[in-house]
């Protein structure tokens, strides 16, 4: 495999990035501050249009300038020609159609970098197996990126840092040396599956979190929904073969915390309106960008029941979203199989 990191050392590494939403075009922005030459696809012709000219992406990140070394374009030819990593950043769900247009135009052997939180509805499968599958590539080439990374405080240039799993720790060292600049430090781990895990559950306990805020809870139920909600995404991410340690690290409780406690999370607030009384289909209608929460609850409470898993929080999230739980009744502390004391 090529090591982009040699490219580093002797010049621009030129990468892409697919997907200028506001994540997409954030980490656009820390590959480029970091060095890299960056292109990013965007499917509309005038966000590429204005990403190029103005340095700007105003529908997804107000405000902020984007250096000149960042340049869009809505080929995907264009921009996978010569590229020596790419990273993903489109819905979850919309992951493989965009993956089935690449697959004939991918440049052989470059890493291949999901920055996504989500697992794919109907066959339960995380981004990077979607990406194996799909592109037919070996797990080796295949990294994702998670942790505590709000996109706006970010490309504010706010410190942040953030991990960087691959099954292979020379491809996890090659994409967190690009990915690193003087306000984003990219640490690397060889468990993908903790990696992603994390990502996607605390979304799930970030939609609680907001149900709580919403129906004016105070910080004791917050705090013991975060706590709860740590135990319940930790057993469900071992009972599937990632490391516990994970789960206490960036990736967990650090994205946990971040998204849980930020008005600037769209499935934090994506609760706060289901907790104010609006149905699923009125909260969809005033969401302008994924909560990747509200189609991963399905498909995570499907896997849980394969290996015995209980999440009684995440249980309570589907409830509220089919509309079959009052976000008043919305607790912590209660168990799906026993009203009888727990063992914390
Ligand atoms: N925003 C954040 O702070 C943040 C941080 C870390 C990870 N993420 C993850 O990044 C991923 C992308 O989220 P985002 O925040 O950029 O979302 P977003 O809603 O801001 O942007 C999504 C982008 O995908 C495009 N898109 C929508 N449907 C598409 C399709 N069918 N095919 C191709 N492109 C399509 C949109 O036009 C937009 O450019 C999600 O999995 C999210 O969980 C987001
Ligand atoms: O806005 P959210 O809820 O998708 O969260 C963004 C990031 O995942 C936080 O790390």
């Amino acid at each position: 495999m090529r090591l982009p990191s040699s490219a580093v050392e002797h010049g621009a590494a030129r990468v892409a990035v697919l997907g200028a939403g506001s994540w997409g075009t954030t980490f656009a922005k820390v590959l480029a501050d970091g060095g890299a030459d960056v292109l990013i696809w965007a499917r509309r012709r005038e966000v590429a249009h204005e990403i190029t000219e103005t340095h700007r992406n105003s529908g997804y990140l107000p405000g902020i300038n984007l250096p000149p070394n960042l340049r869009g374009h809505d080929s995907l030819e264009h921009v996978l020609a010569g590229a020596e990593q790419v990273y993903l950043s489109v819905p979850s769900q919309s992951l493989r159609s965009n993956l089935a247009s690449i697959r004939d135009i991918l440049p052989p052997e470059v890493p291949v970098v999901s920055l996504m939180k989500g697992v794919e509805r109907g066959t339960g499968l995380r981004m990077s197996e979607v990406i194996e599958q799909e592109l037919g590539i070996d797990r080796d080439r295949i990294a994702a990126v998670s942790g505590p990374n709000l996109a706006l405080e970010i490309a504010k240039r706010e410190p942040t840092a953030a991990v960087v799993a691959s099954a292979s720790h020379e491809t996890a060292v090659a994409v967190a040396t690009v990915a690193s600049n003087d306000y984003f430090r990219s640490f690397v781990n060889t468990d993908v599956i903790g990696t992603e895990f994390g990502g996607v559950l605390k979304n799930l306990i970030a939609v609680a979190v907001g149900i709580a805020d919403g129906v004016g809870y105070g910080e004791n139920t917050k705090a013991s929904i975060i706590t709860r909600g740590l135990v319940e995404l930790s057993a469900f991410a071992v009972a599937f073969g990632a490391r516990p340690e994970t789960m206490i690290g960036l990736a967990g409780l650090g994205d946990l915390i971040a998204t849980c406690e930020s008005p600037l999370s769209r499935n934090n607030t994506a609760g706060r309106l289901l907790g104010q009384g609006y149905g699923f289909e009125q909260v969809i209608a005033q969401m302008n960008q994924t909560a990747e929460g509200l189609a991963s609850v399905g498909p995570i409470l499907e896997l849980a029941a394969t290996r015995g898993v209980s999440m009684p929080i995440v249980a309570q999230v589907a409830r509220v979203l089919e509309g079959t739980l009052d976000p008043r009744e919305l607790a912590p502390h209660l168990a799906t199989d026993s009203d009888e004391p727990q063992p914390e």
